[in-house]
């Protein structure tokens, strides 16, 4: 072990919310970050759905699942595996979340759209900071898209972000779809770091403008295309059948532009049985036993 991997070993074992996680069986120390967010600005409720961006390896998925309860539903994702967590309403998918396929699973395993799209996903550190910084700010920009697509109208966001040169655009972008947004840093998150916690309280239904100028969706923009991700795809692709749920639910894509002046956009509708929902969640629960 290098003289800085000793120097990082002996400071996780003097930081308090690394021992209290540890000690309450927590996965992360992130885990109290979410619980302080939370607290202070009530954006999770009880019996919530909640989509969890970059979620190993599972701190945020226990802190959301504890405020949702039992009613509510956890869906994760991210590019490592999480170890199964103990919860027959959490669920996390091994999976890249800028990926038109991933989203579209996650969204398979949900009720209905999502009251809470939450996102702590930090790109893979390459020590140059500006390269860093884009790379980061492209992901927060791409789940803030996605919220924009699949949150329910009203819903709430939560991005972490790393502070730097494009930080006041992205809040200003969080604004053009969110009526109220906070720029935040709980206790847990340590002082040196360079993340803050953006909340977009109350979508206001818009989807995401990847047309527009302002330079965050051009440089999405140019991700997207570089990666070589289809972003018109879903427009063809209007119906996705969940067929485990004999067809309780469908999840669909579906345009909203004709003579709807307020939600002028394409966006990810998940209908459900409105007379049952209680059925929905048990059948998820059995399909997730079966497996
Ligand atoms: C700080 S960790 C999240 C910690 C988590 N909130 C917790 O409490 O356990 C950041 C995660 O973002 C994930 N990530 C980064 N880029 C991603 C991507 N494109 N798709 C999915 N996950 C990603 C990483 O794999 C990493 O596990």
């Amino acid at each position: 072990m290098g003289k800085k991997d000793k120097r990082w070993v002996l400071q996780r074992k003097r930081d308090f919310y690394y021992n209290l996680a540890k000690k309450n069986q927590y996965r992360s120390r992130a885990t109290y970050k979410l619980f302080q967010l939370n607290e202070k600005f009530n954006f999770i409720k009880e019996d919530n759905v909640v989509i969890d961006l970059g979620c190993a390896p599972g701190g945020w998925l226990q802190s959301a699942r504890e405020i949702v309860g039992e009613d509510g539903f956890v869906v994760g994702i991210d590019l490592q595996k999480v170890k199964p967590l103990n919860y027959d309403n959490v669920i996390a998918i091994r999976g890249d979340m800028t990926k038109e396929e991933i989203l579209k699973e996650a969204i398979s395993h949900l009720p209905r759209n999502p009251d809470v799209i939450i996102c702590d996903a930090s790109p893979n550190v390459s020590g140059v900071w500006d390269v860093d910084h884009t790379c980061s700010l492209i992901l927060t920009t791409m789940a803030l898209m996605t919220s924009t697509r699949v949150l329910k109208k009203g819903g709430n966001f939560v991005v972490k972000v790393f502070q730097g040169d494009l930080f006041n655009k992205y809040t200003d972008l969080v604004s053009t779809y969110f009526d109220k947004v906070i720029t935040t840093k709980p206790k847990a998150s340590r002082g040196e770091s360079a993340e803050v916690y953006v909340i977009g309280r109350r979508f206001n239904g818009k989807l995401f403008d990847l047309e527009s100028e302002h330079p965050l969706a051009k440089l999405l923009k140019n991700s997207l295309q570089e990666s070589g991700e289809k972003i018109t795809e879903i427009k063809k692709e209007r119906k996705i059948k969940i067929t485990s749920l004999k067809g309780t639910t469908t999840v669909e894509t579906a345009l909203t532009t004709e003579n709807n002046q307020n939600d002028e956009k394409e966006n990810l509708i998940i209908k459900k049985d409105e007379k049952n929902p209680e059925l929905l969640i048990k059948h998820i629960r059995e399909m997730r036993k079966n497996k």
